[in-house]
């Protein structure tokens, strides 16, 4: 059992307002973990709230892609992503990945406030043993001889 402490934020432009908000909310929650970031999303919380972050690319530019690749290597514990399901993106793969990758290793996700709300108030945030999945026969599945 361990506590969620490594947190990956992320929003979409229409979206961060929401994010912002949602932070200073929370932020004494939140002072206690590890958060990082897609690039503006990071800069944006940073200056509104003080709160460190590690920052990686801006998510057109691949941060989706990082963040992904970091829940894939079990250093991620959560996602915050507020996602605009309004706007289309020229990044639409790379945010279908994340969510996929997330939803494969069995990250916590949130992609609005109030699953947001829900996650970070849950008593699990303190202790949770998270199943990660055991993909070892998927790795050494025997693939049909040409
Ligand atoms: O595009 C994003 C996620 O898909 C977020 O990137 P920014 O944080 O740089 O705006």
């Amino acid at each position: 059992m361990a506590a969620i402490k490594r947190v990956a934020l992320v929003a979409h432009d229409n979206k961060k307002p929401v994010l912002i908000d949602w932070i200073m909310k929370n932020k004494v929650r939140l002072e206690s973990c590890e958060l990082v970031t897609t690039g503006t999303t990071g800069l944006l919380i940073h200056e509104s709230s003080g709160l460190p972050v590690t920052r990686v690319h801006s998510g057109p530019l691949g941060g989706d892609q990082q963040i992904g690749a970091r829940i894939a290597e079990q250093t991620i514990d959560l996602l915050i992503f507020f996602w605009d399901p309004l706007e289309p993106m020229s990044h639409d793969p790379d945010i279908k990945a994340l969510l996929r990758i997330a939803t494969l290793w069995n990250i916590p996700i949130a992609c609005n406030q109030s699953s947001a709300d829900f996650i970070i108030s849950s008593p699990l945030m303190e202790d949770y043993d998270r199943v990660v999945p055991d993909f070892s026969t998927y790795e050494q599945r025997k693939l049909p001889k040409k």
